[in-house]
C-alpha cells in the first residue's frame, strides 16, 4: 500500500536526493530535477530506460524533453504527494545516468 511520506520518513529518503540535485517543487508536494545530456539521443535513450522501470513499478514520472534537456517532476498522484515510490524512481533515474 502506497502512502504519503510521513515527516519522519522524509529526511532519510529525501535528503540524499537533495544532495544529488533534486529540489522540492514550490507549492506542491513533489520533487524535481533537470537532467542535461550531451545530445538528444542520450536524453531519449535515458528516458526509454527509465520508462521501462516506471512501467514495471507502475509509477510514472511527469517529464518533458527539449533537445538534450529532460525536466522531471515526481509525485504520487494516488496519494496527492510524495511517497516512497518517488524516492525509489528518483534514485533509479540518478543511477541510470
Ligand atoms: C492504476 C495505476 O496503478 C495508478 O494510476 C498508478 C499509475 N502510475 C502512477 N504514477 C504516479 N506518479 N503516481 C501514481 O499515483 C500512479 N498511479
Amino acid at each position: 500500500m502506497t502512502e504519503r511520506l510521513s515527516n519522519e520518513a522524509r529526511g532519510p529518503l529525501l535528503d540524499p536526493l537533495f544532495k544529488n540535485g533534486w529540489t522540492m517543487v514550490e507549492d506542491r508536494d513533489a520533487i524535481t530535477k533537470t537532467f542535461i545530456f550531451d545530445n538528444f539521443v542520450e536524453a531519449f535513450g535515458w528516458m526509454t530506460r527509465v520508462a521501462i522501470w516506471a512501467e514495471k513499478w507502475d509509477h510514472h514520472p511527469e517529464w518533458s524533453n527539449v533537445y538534450r534537456t529532460v525536466e522531471v517532476v515526481l509525485s504520487t498522484h494516488d496519494v496527492g504527494g510524495l511517497s516512497a515510490l518517488d524516492a525509489k524512481l528518483a534514485r533509479k533515474m540518478d543511477a541510470m545516468l
